[in-house]
């Protein structure tokens, strides 16, 4: 495609679904350039995965020292947490990225343009860069990987409040905070920030966070909630929020008010679209705003391409950059049908504390699904397997901590089609779990398989 474009893919964001899509079409020959508005890598490794994971990494440590250290033999304690000096580090950790990132476009020869983009047409993108300078770029093709943005109430005093990104701002510890949001980062923040001694509440419309993962683990999340001191308000309506003459944000909720010195909105994400001129090029977005695509990542426009947050599928990164890596295959290394398979199993991790794992169904899912075991009426339903103990990290302390796991299998040959846990260690153990359970395994394949002792993860094999 040399002489007609300026490009064969432009890449319309550098996150991580952009970069991973650019290096493994730029590897293959193509001729790639990635718009970028602000700092390679996106919302995961600016304001995402790698800033949250090094204060998880951080609040897990402060814990540890606090309620765990004395009792191994260690006479410290963590009265002089220098929460600047962590960011420094974090933010430094982030700046090699940045320029790991650089180094690989250099190394592919893809072209980084730094600049806010929008289409002209279907085949044209003009950028205008921070010192407001104009250009526009051609291409064969073009992928839309523009992520998406932190959501905020309609309510008065709104503005009052922040978001993830506010929080990652952050270089000094406020004393106290509200959080509101059910999900992913709403547990997380709450949870680093009351690990880190800060008084947090977390507000939530339902009785629990994370309603889509299985209840056991989330009644288990809430029991650690209350040792922790983190206060969780359910079923809880919010009408607006002031500014006090303390400076303080109070929340006016159907609870009484709630007086913090921040205010954190994490009720979700909504598609970052705008301004992009989709609706020039004939880009179709479905009725919340993420753009349309088929299998293939194919938009209504053929040549243009979407993947990552801004489609429908779930918001992770490893899904952005497989979705992204197997369109480059498919697109410059000749393999046609190459695409993500929506129905496998996508393990994921709540950097809650402690953490979750969780692969496949919950257990309502799954009862929903099959309904309950019985070897005449029901052979083809599930059996549950639970196993709860306390972690030996924690076992020889007086701040003892449980693990709890769980298996959800199905029919008469015991597939396992849900592995969950919560506490220590779980976040580093289900990744190969969910290797097994794509490969279809059974509950004998995981009796089968010997126990690595001693550790928490052999208990997934060795469950009655
Ligand atoms: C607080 C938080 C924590 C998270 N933690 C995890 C985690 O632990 N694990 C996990 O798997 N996922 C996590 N995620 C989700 C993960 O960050 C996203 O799924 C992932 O970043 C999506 O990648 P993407 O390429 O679609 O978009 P992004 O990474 O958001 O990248 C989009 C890029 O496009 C740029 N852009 C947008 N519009 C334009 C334009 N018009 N012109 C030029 N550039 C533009 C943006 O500046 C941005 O850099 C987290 C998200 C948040 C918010
Ligand atoms: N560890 C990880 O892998 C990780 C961490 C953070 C984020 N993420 C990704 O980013 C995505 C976005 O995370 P998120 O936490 O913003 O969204 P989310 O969609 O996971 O959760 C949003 C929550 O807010 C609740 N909510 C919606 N409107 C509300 C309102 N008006 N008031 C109160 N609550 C309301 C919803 O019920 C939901 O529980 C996640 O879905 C996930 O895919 C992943």
């Amino acid at each position: 495609m040399q002489g007609k474009y300026d490009f064969d893919l432009l890449v319309l964001g550098g996150g991580s679904g952009g970069i991973a899509t650019a290096n493994r079409a730029a590897i293959y020959g193509a001729k790639v350039g990635v718009i970028e508005a602000k700092d390679l890598g996106g919302t995961c490794v600016n304001v995402g995965c790698v800033p949250k994971k090094v204060l998880w990494n951080g609040a897990n440590l402060y814990q540890q020292i606090k309620t765990l250290s004395q009792d191994y033999g260690f006479a410290t304690s963590v009265d002089n947490l220098d929460f600047a000096k962590l960011v420094e580090a974090r933010q430094a950790y982030i700046s090699r990225i940045h320029t790991s990132y650089n180094n690989s476009f250099n190394n592919n020869k893809v072209t980084l343009i730094n600049g806010w983009g929008q289409f002209e047409d279907q085949h044209h993108i003009k950028v205008t860069d921070a010192q407001g300078e104009v250009k526009v770029y051609s291409a064969e093709r073009i992928l839309i990987a523009t992520g998406g943005k932190a959501v905020y109430p309609n309510i008065p005093g709104a503005e009052l409040g922040t978001d993830s990104d506010g929080f990652f701002a952050l270089t000094e510890l406020p004393k106290s905070a509200v959080i509101v949001g059910a999900g992913y980062i709403a547990v997380e923040i709450a949870g680093v920030l009351n690990s880190f001694g800060v008084k947090t509440t977390l507000v939530t419309r339902g009785d629990r966070p994370l309603r889509w993962v299985d209840k056991d683990i989330t009644s288990e999340l809430l029991e650690n909630f209350a040792q922790q001191g983190l206060k969780h308000l359910g079923n809880s309506e919010y009408t607006k929020v002031e500014k006090l003459d303390n400076g303080q944000i109070r929340l006016v909720t159907n609870h009484g008010n709630l007086d913090s010195d921040f205010l954190v909105w994490a009720i979700g994400r909504e598609p970052n679209t705008s301004g992009l001129n989709l609706e020039k090029v004939g880009v179709e977005l479905d009725d919340q705003g993420y753009i349309v695509t088929n299998d293939l990542s194919e938009t209504t426009q053929s040549n243009i391409l979407a993947i990552g947050d801004i489609v429908r599928l779930p918001a992770l990164t490893p899904v952005a950059i497989k979705t992204g890596r197997m369109l480059a295959e498919r697109l410059y290394n000749n393999k046609p049908n190459y695409h993500f398979n929506k129905k496998s199993y996508i393990p994921t991790v709540i950097f809650s504390h402690p953490a979750i794992g969780t692969v496949g169904m919950c257990e309502s899912k799954a009862l929903e699904t099959y309904g309950a075991y019985d070897p005449q009426s029901n052979p083809n339903g599930i059996r549950i397997y639970k196993s709860k103990f306390t972690s030996m990290l924690t076992a020889v302390t007086s701040h003892p901590e449980k693990i709890l796991m769980k298996l959800i299998v199905q029919g008469p040959n015991e597939v396992v089609v849900g592995l969950h846990g919560i506490g220590f260690g779980v976040d580093e153990m289900i990744q190969g779990f969910a290797v097994a359970m794509g490969m279809g395994a059974t509950k004998a394949d995981f009796d089968n398989t010997v126990a690595i002792h001693p550790t928490g993860s052999e208990e997934f094999v060795t469950m009655r």
